[in-house]
Formats: structure tokens, sequence, C-alpha cells
């Protein structure tokens, strides 16, 4: 009954370029890794590059089976809010959005309750949100991750009306450290992650969300990922920067599909 379940979940393999790639880099990247990654058609392939370079990417990518998506929004739609990017200007663009990263609650003072106004801004303008939780190292130790979790999700996902959406679970202690959490350690906080959901929203829609596992991902280490019941796939970031890296990531994970 699991394995049937599992099953109709989709391998998603999303790469958050964070604030790497001028305009000139990112057309490099991406033609270093269009063709080969369009024929991978078991995953779901997702980048995530800048803002700047999103308009020319969507070109790039025309016609192939290769998503977008954009590292944040802000939760309103127009207005007086110099510097930000609303959902209606990348509605156009992409079709992923990136909310709450450990990065973003950290240097930019997100709280849940910010998350949760983009978390809706998103799917107003039919964006997928990709919503990152996760503790950090303090957290970790003190034995306090399940509860930091539980929060982030309960205030994020408030009052939504769809479900469609994904979450990622980034231990901050992972990201950027080359320090991945076993495959044990991550599959026990996404089953965690999981019933959370089945509780916010229903058990049909907790079994058909995607939960990808950030932090420190490699070709050395996806598999170990994968082939725990609840993760789904990876948000990449170092490694989504060097083709050769993320094709073998997402081939792996190709032959990892159920
Ligand atoms: O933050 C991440 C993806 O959003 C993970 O980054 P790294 O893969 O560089 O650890």
């Amino acid at each position: 009954m699991v394995l049937e379940i599992m099953s109709q979940r989709i391998r998603v393999i999303a790469g958050n370029w964070k604030m790497n790639t001028v305009l000139d880099e990112a057309v490099e990247l991406v033609n270093g890794l269009r063709y080969e990654l369009d024929e991978i058609d078991t995953v779901e392939k997702i980048i995530c590059p800048p803002f700047i370079s999103l308009a020319k990417i969507k070109e790039l990518l025309q016609g192939t089976s290769i998503r977008l998506g954009a590292q944040d929004l802000f939760y309103e739609d127009k207005g007086a809010y110099t510097g930000e990017i609303s959902g209606s200007m990348l509605s156009d663009l992409c079709q992923y959005v990136i909310v709450g990263h450990s990065e973003r609650r950290a240097y930019f003072n997100e709280v849940d309750e910010i998350v949760n106004r983009k978390m809706k801004a998103a799917l107003r303008h039919g964006l997928k949100p990709i919503m990152c939780v996760g503790e950090n190292l303090k957290q970790n130790e003190s034995g306090t991750s399940e509860s930091v979790i539980s929060e982030q999700l309960r205030v994020g996902l408030s009052g939504l009306t769809s479900s469609n959406l994904m979450v990622a679970y980034e231990p901050v202690w992972a990201i950027g450290t080359g320090k991945a959490a076993t495959g044990t350690y991550a599959q026990k906080m996404m089953a965690f992650i999981r019933r959370q959901i089945a509780e916010i929203f229903t058990e049909t829609a907790a079994n058909e969300l995607p939960i990808l596992y950030g932090g420190s991902v490699n070709p050395e280490n996806i598999l170990e990922m994968l082939a725990e019941p609840d993760i789904d796939g990876a948000l990449v970031g170092g490694a989504s920067l060097k083709p050769g890296l993320f094709l073998s990531i997402v081939r792996q994970a190709a032959k990892s599909s159920c």
C-alpha cells in the first residue's frame, strides 16, 4: 500500500542558484545543461536562477521539459515597494518559486507570517511554491527540531486554499557545509513533515505532496537520500552551478524512479 502511494509521487530535482551568475554566466550554464536534461523524462527538473536571468532563460528553455523557478517573491501584487518582485511579474516567466529559504529567514528577517503571505501570493498567481523549512544547529543540538519545523509548517501553510505546493526540508547546518544529513535522519524528519502536512491538509494531500531534501546534496549522496520512502527529490545549491554535477544528480534520480 505504501509503495503504491509512493509511486504516485514524482521525482523532483531543483537547482537553487542563489545569488550566483551574471546574465552571460547563466546563459552558459543553461546551454551546458539543457539538451541532456531535457532528455530525462522521469524527473521534474527545475532551475531557479536569479530574477534578472529569468526572461532570457525562459526563451532558452522554450520547448524543453525543464521548468523554471524564482528564488523568492513579494507578497503584494504591485505598488510602492521599491526593489520587490511580485507574483504577477513572475507568473508568465516561471512555474515555480522558492519561499522561505533559510537564508531569507536568517538575513532578511522573514518570519513565518511573511512566509505565509508569500505562499498565498504564489498560489494566487498560479505559481507552485517550494516552501523551505528546517532547523538550525542550535535548535538541532537542543532537541527542538521537530517543534521548530512544526511551527514553520503550521504558520507557513495556514489558511491556504490549495496544497498544490512542495516542501523542502533543509536543515540549516547542512547547507553549504559539505555535511549533508544522513538519509536516515532526513527520512525521520521528512516523515514527520508528511504527518504534519496530513494534519494541516488531508492524508491524501500529504501522500501526493513532494518533499525534497536540501543541504550539501551531491552525486555521492543523492541515492542515499532517494532510497528513503519520504524523500522525493532534492533542492540542490552549490552542485546546481556545475552542469556535470547537476546532470549526474538528475540522472541518478531518474534511475531511482519507481
Ligand atoms: O540551500 C540549499 C538549496 O536551497 C542547499 O545548498 P547547498 O546544496 O549548497 O548546501
